[in-house]
């Protein structure tokens, strides 16, 4: 049976981390600022910035939250960003995506002042990411936190590994298969028109699964000893539990395919937790940066 690789306990020793490490910055005057918004009122959107809003607060960051109505214009939001670009108590923001319809969401990231974009997401983080210049970038936190945990079973240096990853967003995929490359792994990337999968992914020492199906990636699709990182978060009925009820499950048939990892995240309690605390890693990161004093590394 695989280890349990623990995104709960390894998102929580982050925090400790971050806690400690913001008290050391009121020494320089600074208290790190993040700033979520939210347009709209998708429930699950609801739940992660609340609970990024708690965080923030439980690690003495100055937290604000933005919620503003569904039809709010683009114009309106764009005009908020740049309050939130020009306000020296803010290091972080952070737009919860997906964004309604009618705003075009890439406007939307590229107006993130590239020094307050703790998501990643805008072309000068995405680029420095691409070209190794991560000392002064942001990592996006879903694939950062990833590696951290996969760092706790492989080591740092992943070189002579193969790693395969499922899914190529701008958001998870693409800059996950990045790190694993700067990591030294000899890295795949599969989507939807990668022809047998199954078969490639069994190559994989490392797979990662950042697809948004339910269970797809069966347990005879692992390599023996493979190390699994789910990042696919799916709500899926669950009338075992009762009518109308729902259980979150990841892209990995997890039962499966821990009968053939080596290790394995968990969907809850793996990936998603380690996202939430590397935002808090990426905010204090740019508080750092805006002391004039050298971030801590994760
Ligand atoms: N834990 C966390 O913190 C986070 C979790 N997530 C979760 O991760 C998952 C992926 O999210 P995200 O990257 O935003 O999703 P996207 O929908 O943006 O991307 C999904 C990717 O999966 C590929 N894909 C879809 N179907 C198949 C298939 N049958 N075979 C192979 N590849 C396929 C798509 O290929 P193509 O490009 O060809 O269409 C695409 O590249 C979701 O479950 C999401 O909820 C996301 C962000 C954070
Ligand atoms: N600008 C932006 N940045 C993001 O990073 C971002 C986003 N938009 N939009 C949505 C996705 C998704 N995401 C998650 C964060 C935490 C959990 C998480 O903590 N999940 C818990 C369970 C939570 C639950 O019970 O629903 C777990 O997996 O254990 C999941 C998903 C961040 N995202």
């Amino acid at each position: 049976m695989a280890d349990i690789i623990d995104g709960k306990t390894i998102a929580e020793d982050v925090i400790a981390r971050v806690k400690q490490e913001a008290a050391t910055l009121a020494g320089s005057g600074v208290k790190p600022g993040l700033a979520v918004v939210i347009v709209g009122e998708d429930p699950a959107s609801q739940v992660y910035v609340a609970s990024k809003s708690r965080r923030a607060k439980e690690c003495g960051f100055h937290s604000v939250q933005h919620s503003l109505p569904a039809d709010t214009p683009e114009d309106a939001l764009v005009a908020l960003i740049g309050e939130l670009n020009a306000d020296p108590a803010i290091h972080g923001i952070l737009v919860q995506l997906p964004l309604p319809g009618h705003i075009d969401a890439g406007r939307i990231i590229q107006t993130i002042a590239p020094g307050k974009d703790v998501d990643g997401f805008h072309f000068i983080n995405v680029g420095k990411l691409g070209t190794g210049e991560t000392a002064s970038a942001f990592v996006p936190c879903t694939p950062a936190g990833a590696m951290l945990m996969l760092e706790r079973v492989r080591g740092r240096d992943l070189s002579g590994l193969n790693a395969v990853v499922v899914g190529r967003s701008n958001i998870v995929g693409k800059p996950m298969a990045n790190l694993l490359l700067a990591a030294n792994a000899t890295v795949t990337i599969a989507h939807s028109r990668t022809k047998d999968l199954p078969a490639l992914a069994r190559t994989a020492d490392i797979l990662v699964a950042a697809v948004g199906r339910p269970e797809m990636i069966r347990g005879d699709w692992v390599k023996p000893g493979a190390t699994v990182i789910d990042v696919g978060i799916n709500r899926v009925a669950a009338p075992e539990k009762g009518e109308g009820k729902t259980r979150l499950v990841g892209d990995v048939a997890y039962a499966e395919a821990s009968a053939n990892a080596g290790a394995i995240t968990p969907v809850p309690g793996g990936v998603g937790p380690m996202t939430i605390a590397m935002l808090m890693a990426n905010t204090l990161t740019s508080a750092f940066r805006a002391a004039g004093r050298e971030p801590p590394a994760f």
